[in-house]
Parts: structure tokens; sequence; C-alpha cells
């Protein structure tokens, strides 16, 4: 488990991090999301003793990370997969973290399998691909077999293969009851791995939730109709005291109702129905939704249509005076 209790990071007059406290439990995927500049990579190298709060405290099961004897048998992280030492092999850089760790040898091989570069241990990780860059991370994460895992964009240069390989990995080592943070942009890959949801936004905690309740909370969900019969229908809806819009395309969306109640309402009143379905936001939708108000940097521009904004939970900014050309971040 990991506590974080009102953790905040100043970069002199920048808040990056805001009286931050959540817990991340163990035994299931926890994806941790906020917009660029949100402060995720900052929490996260708090977590890991590599930043030093401002205020507030990270435990790691209880202690602090200087009270870990041997940390990387408590928590494993992969923040940036270009840290190994590029003059030395895939074998090399993994002995040398087991040696400081005190990780047997036999550890070393075992990763490399466990991530697929065993062919190439030898070869130095200088010329490695981004994707075998970021296995090389996440082996050097699992060396110490511990509990708790943290993954800064685990997927980023990952083939599909690779993508898929990840996410089961991490699944597969929640199911062990292992504790596993993982923040990532790409949020269809982060619908299908985490099980529980941090939402931050300009250094603040904006959700601690369930992915199934962030999404419902965040979207809007309705059924969606399709007839031959579509005047018939949109009576009848109409009729039952349903609010019934009709899209562009011709199709029928009930709010608030079921398609169980629809169906049996058509069947009811004897009308063919062509399509009956229950339409949910994505997560991707849902975050926009959510974090509309706590964007750093809005590109504006060429036609992508900004998120609307999310009813109580703060209109969209247009990025506290910062500029429109949306940099990735400061001192970067
Ligand atoms: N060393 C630093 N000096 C000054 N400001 C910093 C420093 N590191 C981060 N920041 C600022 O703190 C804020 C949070 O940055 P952080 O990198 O933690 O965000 P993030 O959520 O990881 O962003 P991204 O999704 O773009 O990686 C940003 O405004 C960033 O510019």
């Amino acid at each position: 488990m990991i506590e974080l209790e009102g953790l905040t990071k100043h970069f002199g007059s920048k808040v990056a991090v805001d009286h931050l406290s959540f817990k991340v439990r163990p035994g299931v995927v926890t994806g941790f999301l906020g917009p660029n500049g949100a402060g995720k990579s900052t929490t996260m190298r708090m977590m890991l003793d590599l930043d030093n709060p401002t205020s507030g405290t990270v435990r790691i099961d209880g202690r602090h990370y200087r009270e870990l004897e041997e940390p990387l048998k408590y928590i494993g992280a992969l923040l940036d997969a270009k840290a190994m030492h590029g003059g030395r092999s895939a074998y090399n850089n993994l002995l040398c973290l087991a040696q400081a760790n005190r990780i047997p040898r036999s550890r070393v091989a075992e990763v490399l399998d466990v991530v697929g570069l065993t062919p190439v241990a030898r070869k130095k990780s200088k010329g490695f691909s981004m994707g075998m860059g970021q296995r090389l991370g996440i082996a050097s994460a699992l060396l110490g077999d511990p509990e708790i895992l943290m993954f800064d964009e685990p997927v980023n240069g990952l083939d599909p293969e690779g993508i898929h390989w990840i996410r089961n990995l991490m699944k597969a080592l929640a199911q062990e009851g292992r504790t596993i943070f993982v923040s990532s942009h790409l949020m269809s890959e982060m619908a299908l791995t985490a099980d529980h949801l941090i939402v931050i936004g300009q250094g603040k905690l904006l959700a601690d939730t369930s992915m199934a309740d962030f999404i419902q909370q965040n979207s809007r969900s309705y059924v969606r109709l399709r007839s031959p019969q579509q005047e018939e229908l949109r009576d009848a809806v109409h009729r039952a005291g349903m609010t019934v819009v009709e899209s562009d395309n011709g199709t029928l969306e009930v709010d608030g109702a079921s398609t169980e109640q629809l169906g049996e309402l058509a069947a009811e009143h004897r009308i063919v129905l062509h399509e009956l379905s229950a339409q949910r936001a994505s997560l991707e939708e849902a975050f926009m939704q959510m974090t509309a108000g706590a964007v750093e940097y809005h590109a504006h521009s060429t036609g992508a249509a900004a998120p609307p904004p999310s009813p109580g939970l703060g209109t969209p900014s247009s990025g506290h005076g910062a500029p429109q050309w949306a940099p990735r971040k400061e001192g970067a």
C-alpha cells in the first residue's frame, strides 16, 4: 500500500502538487491520470524519494522510503527508461542494480526472461530501441520482486504486442496481490488495464474512484434506438414519460431508461426495432469532461473540438495565462 497525506511540492512560485492525499491499494491496478503538467511525475518522484516534498508525507507499507532497508525489494519503478547506463549490456545494467541491493544474481536472468530480453542480454543497452529500453526498465522494476510497482507511461514506445504484454503483466501482478500504480496518457489502454483511478489536475485530487464509477459519473449514458417506425416509437417513448431526442443520424436517444424497459415498450406497441443499444462514454470522454477546467495548456485551432464543460466541475480554462502553442512543460 502507498499512502499520501497532504503531499505538496512547490517549484518556486509554481505549485506542482497541492495537498494530495490518497491510498494506492494492493490487489488492483490503479491508474494515475491527469492532463499534461498535472503533477503526476512529480508525485511519483516524491513517492520514490527522488524529490523532496515541500510538505506532506508518502508512506510505503507504513514507512518512509528512506526507512526501507533495501527499497527495491519493497517498491520497483519504471520512471525513465533511458536512465540505464548505455555502455553496459542489459545483463550488466541489471547485475549492478542487483548487487547494490543484495539481490541474487540468478534473479537477473529471471527478469530478463520475463520481459523477453534474454536473446539481447549481452548487447549494450544504448543500441536498444525505445520498446527494448522500456522492457529493460520494467525488468529493473521487477528485479527485487517487490510488492509495490509503479510505472510511469509504461507503454511508451511499445508495439501492439508489447502493449498487450505489459497490460497482462500488470493485471497478473495485481492478481498476485501486489500494489500496481500506473500512469498513461493512452486512455483506451488505461480503460483496459486499470480497475481504480486516481485523477489529478493542477496538482489537486479530482477523483479517487473505480473505473466504472468514474465513467458513469463523468459522462452521459443513454440508449440508442433505431426503427422503421421511428415516429411511432418516439411517441410511445414520449408517452411513457421518458426524455427522447432525435440525433442527426436519425436515431433516437433516450436518457434515464434501460434497454430492457425500452425493448419491452417497443414490443408492447408492436414496433420493430433495428437497433437497441446502451451507449456509455469512453474513459477518454469522461476524462476530458472531468479535467476540462484543470488543463494547463490548451491547443487552440484546427478543428479539434474542446470538450464540453462539465456541470459542477468548473469551466474550461484558457490556460491561466499560459502560451497557447502548448509547450510540454516548464523546465523540461
Ligand atoms: N524541476 C522543475 N522545475 C520547475 N517546474 C517543474 C519542475 N518539474 C515539474 N515542474 C512543473 O510542475 C508541474 C507538474 O509537472 P509534472 O511533470 O509532474 O506533470 P505531469 O502530470 O507528469 O505532466 P506530463 O503528463 O506532461 O508528463 C508542471 O507545471 C511542470 O512544468
